[in-house]
């Protein structure tokens, strides 16, 4: 079902401690609270199930910010979707940019966590966008469809009913440089066309797809306003709760 979303991404910040003390707080100022939105934060793996316990899972969404492309066994240093799905989280982003950039994940690694994301009932956050370059070349929208292509669309309906994406132009991640409300819409809305045209209207109509770059309270609300917005996937703003709160009230 399609839903409004402000998700924080942590990435690699906050010790257990501080990571626990920020889902608290959030918790707090979220307890008595209505919002027009699901609310979701990704913290490092090692902090998922103390996040997990810290909070009231009913009004949080915790995700993992990756997970293994194998489902078990002699891989040192993975976590694999089931250890993720044991700690309670219910989430996992998969293909942000900086895992495709920094670690080398490619389309066929992607399509293989998700697989195994599925497997083990989490919801992936799907990210997709293009560099600078692409754009400035006019390739964007190619880029992004083939991403999806690539990793995607050897799901069933069903399967890809239960995705979350987020377009993530890389050029606004973390450099302040947001995509502009119209850029934004222009790419959600072509990510829901291309969804449309290989699954139906109907399962691209339920899609939540989510805008990530740069996003904060001063832009979130112009943001989201666009009919093919329908939240965010946020960096930096997602570490305090006096800059999350303002997104998640965007709505
Ligand atoms: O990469 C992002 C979220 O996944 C966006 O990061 P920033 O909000 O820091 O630009």
């Amino acid at each position: 079902m399609r839903k409004n979303i402000v998700a924080g991404n942590w990435k690699m910040n906050k010790t257990l401690q501080e990571g626990v003390a920020l889902a608290t707080e959030l918790n707090e100022a979220l307890k008595n609270k209505t919002v027009n939105c699901d609310v979701i934060i990704a913290p490092p793996f090692i902090h998922l199930a103390s996040v997990v316990n810290a909070i009231d899972t009913e009004k949080i969404g915790v995700s993992a910010q990756n997970c293994a492309d194998k489902p078990e066994g002699a891989y040192t240093g993975e976590v694999s979707a089931k250890m993720v799905a044991s700690t309670g989280a219910k989430y996992v982003i998969i293909g942000h940019s900086e895992r495709r950039t920094y670690y080398h994940e490619t389309p066929e690694i992607l399509k293989e966590k998700v697989l195994l994301a599925l497997a083990n009932g989490l919801t992936p956050i799907f990210c997709i966008g293009e560099v600078l370059a692409e754009r400035e070349a006019d390739k964007h929208f190619e880029v992004v469809k083939s991403q999806i292509e690539q990793s995607l669309f050897n799901l069933s309906k069903e399967d890809f009913g239960k995705l979350i994406l987020a377009y993530e132009p890389v050029w606004a991640i973390g450099t302040g440089k947001t995509a502009t409300a119209a850029q934004a819409q222009e790419m959600h809305a072509f990510i829901r066309k291309t969804v449309a045209d290989k699954y139906g209207k109907d399962t691209a109509e339920d899609l939540s797809v989510l805008y990530g770059g740069s996003c904060n309270a001063s832009n979130a609300k112009e943001l989201f306003a666009n009919p093919d917005v329908d939240g965010g996937l946020i960096g930096g703003a997602s570490l305090s709760v006096d800059k999350f709160m303002p997104i998640i009230e965007a709505f």
